[in-house]
Formats: C-alpha cells, structure tokens, sequence
C-alpha cells in the first residue's frame, strides 16, 4: 500500500499541493483528476521521487521512503510526450532498460508484453514510422519491463483519439489486473477517469476535492465543485450524443 501523509510542495509563495493525505491499495487503479493548474503532475511527480517534497510523508508497504532517491524507489512513469528514444527502432527503446538490469525481465517476459500490447510488427519501425498510439504502447512496455512497483501515467490517452483511445484504455486495465499492479494515472478528463479506474482523486488548487469510487463520485459528489466541474462535463457530453442521435433519427 502507498500511504501519502498530509504531502506538501511549494514554488516560491505558491502553494502548490495543501497537504495531500490519502491511500492506494495495491493492485489499485486510481486516477488523478482536476483542472489545469490543480497540481496533478506535481503530485505525481512527488511519487515518482523527481520533485522534492516540502512537507509530510510518503510510506510504501510500510517503509517511510520520503527521503528514498528516484532510483530507488522502483517507481516508473509514462511521460505525457513518450520520451522515446528517436536513435532506435520500437524493440530497441522496449529493452533499453535492461541494458542495465537484465534480471528484471527475460525474453520470454518481454515477447509476452510485446504480444499483449500487440507490438509484434512494428518492432523494427523507427519511432517516426509510429502511430501516437503506437507510440503509447512502445511507451508503456518499455516502462513494464522494468517492472516498477507502481506505474504512474501522465495524461496517457490524451493525443489519442476514439477507437485507439479505448484499445489502450482496455490494455491498461488488462495489464493492472494481470500483473496486480498499482497504477496512478492523471487525466482532465473525467469520462476517462471514472470508467478506467477503481478510484478517483478530484483535485482543485492542490487540495482533495473527493476521492472516491467512481459510483460514489457519480453519486454522492462531495460537494459543488466536483458535480459541477465533473459531473456537468459528463452531462454536457451526454446531451450532445443524445441530440446527436435525436438529429439523425428525425432526418
Ligand atoms: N517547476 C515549477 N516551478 C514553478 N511552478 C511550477 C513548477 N511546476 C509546476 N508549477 C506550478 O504548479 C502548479 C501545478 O502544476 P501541475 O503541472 O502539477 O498542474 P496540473 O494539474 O498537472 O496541470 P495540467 O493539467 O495543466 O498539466 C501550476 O500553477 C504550475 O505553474
């Protein structure tokens, strides 16, 4: 379990996260969810070890590891940009990291990710010759090699769109299920967070607005904030479907 105490980080006289107090189970999907500027990539960044924390406790499996290194922590992200390597073809950027710790994943591990991200044939493109969804998944098996003990995603579907968008949402839960691995995801939007996680975490100005299950958030919104900002999104979507569909039956 990931326990974050009352976590706290400031830019000059910016309070950028109030004192972030909440847990993640293991196996758990939870995704970080608020307006621009609410602190999201801040926080995740606060996990992963890249940005230093100014106040409060980060414990995982019971061991306070506030002042444990990046490398350390076995913590891994998906950047929002990929952050591929252009030098080197799909299976090159996929094994780069075992170049160093050839232990943590054998061949057999890697085809069976290469298989399930459904790589295969576009192991040996270059990265330009990739699709952004493409992209993505080279991205993400990359990142499951290393096996990191939680896998963080900045805005993972973001540059995707529709069909694409929903493949990569399914592999995302698939792998989380299969490798019973804690996955922390930000995202702004909120169809995308309610339908990909087991929890949700409604950020507003660095403070929790709610953090609950999806149903919970659906119905029980802990306050004005969440059933506007949230739940009007989703009704606002929901109404131009609708009308959408009234148009095509009545033409
Ligand atoms: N290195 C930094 N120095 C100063 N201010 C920063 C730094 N990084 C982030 N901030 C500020 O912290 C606030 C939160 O940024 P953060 O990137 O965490 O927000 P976010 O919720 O992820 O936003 P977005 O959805 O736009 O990516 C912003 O006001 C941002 O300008």
């Amino acid at each position: 379990m990931l326990h974050i105490e009352n976590l706290k980080k400031v830019y000059g006289k910016n309070v950028i996260l109030n004192g972030i107090s909440l847990d993640i189970q293991d196996g758990e999907i939870v995704s970080v969810l608020g307006p621009s500027g609410s602190g999201k990539t801040t926080l995740l960044n606060c996990i992963l070890g890249i940005t230093k924390i100014d106040g409060g406790h980060l414990i995982y499996n019971n061991e306070d590891i506030t002042n444990v290194a990046m490398e350390q922590r076995g913590f891994n992200i998906v950047f929002q940009d990929y952050a591929l390597f252009p030098n080197l073809n799909a299976y090159q950027n996929i094994i780069y990291g075992l170049k160093n710790k050839p232990e943590l994943s054998n061949e057999e591990e890697v085809q069976e990710l290469i298989e399930l991200l459904g790589l295969k044939e576009h192991l040996n493109k270059s990265i330009d010759q990739l699709s952004g969804g493409q992209k993505q998944r080279v991205a993400l098996a990359r990142t499951l090699v290393m096996k990191p003990k939680i896998l963080l995603l900045d805005e993972p579907l973001s540059a995707l769109d529709g069909v694409i968008k929903e493949s990569i949402k399914n592999k995302i839960k698939t792998i989380a299920r299969e490798f019973h691995l804690t996955t922390i995801i930000v995202t702004h939007d909120p169809e995308e967070a309610l339908t990909l996680s087991d929890r949700v975490l409604i950020m507003k100005d660095g403070n929790i607005s709610q953090y609950a299950k999806p149903q919970e958030i659906l119905h029980q919104p802990a306050c004005v904030f969440v059933k506007d900002f949230i739940l009007n999104q989703l009704e606002i979507k929901r109404n131009n479907i609708y009308a959408l569909y009234q148009n095509a039956y009545a033409s």
